[in-house]
């Protein structure tokens, strides 16, 4: 199967384990690679074909602006289920980086695969 993919979204999040990170807003870089069968959408034309990168784009803005969080964990796991209930997208590769957690780091960061990948 295809993919639709959206790099680096860029979204600042109350997050952390400590204190004082649930006092500040730290940047979260998200990476999707999502399946997707682009074919009719190419045939069509139609945008309700396609996967939407710029809606699934906002859900995961709005998501991560909705509430503190704790782990980067936790939000990965949360867009994930969203993609699957809100736009039916049968698998995905969900990556959050934290670029600002470890200063010594470029970025530290998890990911996730779900559904069929
Ligand atoms: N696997 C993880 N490790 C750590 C996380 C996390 O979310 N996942 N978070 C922290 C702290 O919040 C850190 O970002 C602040 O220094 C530490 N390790």
């Amino acid at each position: 199967m295809d993919t639709v993919s959206v790099k680096g979204l860029k979204v600042d999040a109350t997050i952390g384990i400590f204190d004082w990170e649930q006092e500040i807003f730290q940047p979260l870089y998200i990476d999707l690679e999502m399946r997707w069968d682009n074919a009719k959408a190419a045939e069509s034309g139609d945008i309700h074909d396609a996967l939407d990168y710029a809606a699934v784009s906002s859900f995961v803005v709005e998501l991560i602006e909705s509430r503190p969080w704790g782990l980067i964990e936790e939000v990965a796991e949360q867009i994930a289920a969203g993609l699957f209930s809100q736009f039916q997208v049968p698998g995905a590769r969900v990556t959050v980086n934290k670029p600002t957690a470890v200063p010594a780091a470029n970025s530290v960061g998890v990911s996730i695969v779900r559904g069929e990948f």
